[in-house]
């Protein structure tokens, strides 16, 4: 089984972080000193615990075990028909700058014998986006979960996001979005099973 607290407790562990919230205040301090703020001033008196709290919290999926939020809910049943949760909206951070890329995503499996609770599918991708990411690996991170926890016939994951650092930043571009997919299994070799699924995903 693939344990989901490794990166972070191997981090913590090398770099000797024994209170993550507090280190982060003190590095917020640090930046808002370096950007020529004046963090004494009253409206960023509390501004580094507030970064370090949602810091926190847009990277606690380095700290979640999806085997906890799936529990049990993981069911038997014979059905080997499509699955598809549509329009899950996520927010994740990229890699590259820490800023935030956000979108939607499309979940799709064929049952090989078990179902997921449905809740648990967007709940799965909150943990891949509450990490640093890229889009790509975000995609294929979740196809893979779906895929380990119920060994389907087929998954099917597309995610349309927008990037803040093509759009605040850099080359600033605003009405650009990007699609990735990945397929596993029979989404990878039957080419109906995608068509349908786009067709669906059309409507
Ligand atoms: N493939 C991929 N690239 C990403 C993602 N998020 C951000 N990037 C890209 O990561 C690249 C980093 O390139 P660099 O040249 O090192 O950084 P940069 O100078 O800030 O680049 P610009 O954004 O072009 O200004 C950029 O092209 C970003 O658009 C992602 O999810 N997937
Ligand atoms: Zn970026």
């Amino acid at each position: 089984m693939k344990n989901n607290t490794l990166d972070a407790g191997t981090s913590l562990t090398k770099f000797k972080v024994h209170d993550p919230q507090e280190e982060l205040k003190k590095l917020a301090l640090g930046i808002l000193s370096l950007i020529g703020e004046n963090p004494d001033r009253q409206g960023l008196l509390n501004t580094p615990k507030r970064f370090a709290k949602a810091l926190g919290h847009l990277t606690s999926g380095h700290l979640t075990s999806t085997e906890e939020l799936v529990g049990d809910a993981i069911f038997d049943e014979p059905s080997s028909e499509l699955v598809l949760v549509r329009n899950i909206e996520f927010y994740s951070l990229c890699e590259h700058h820490m800023l935030p890329f956000f979108g939607k995503v499309h979940v799709a499996y064929i049952p090989n014998g078990k179902v997921i609770g449905l809740s648990k599918i967007p709940r799965i991708v909150d943990v891949f986006a509450r990490r640093l990411q890229v889009q790509e690996r975000l995609t294929h991170a979740i196809a893979a979960e779906i895929e380990r926890l119920l060994n389907p016939k087929g998954v099917a994951v597309y995610m349309e996001a927008s990037h803040l650092c093509m759009m605040m930043r850099g080359v600033e571009k605003q009405n650009s979005t990007t699609l990735t997919k990945a397929t596993l299994g029979s989404y990878t070799s039957d080419q109906s099973l995608r068509a349908e699924l786009i067709s669906l995903l059309r409507n």
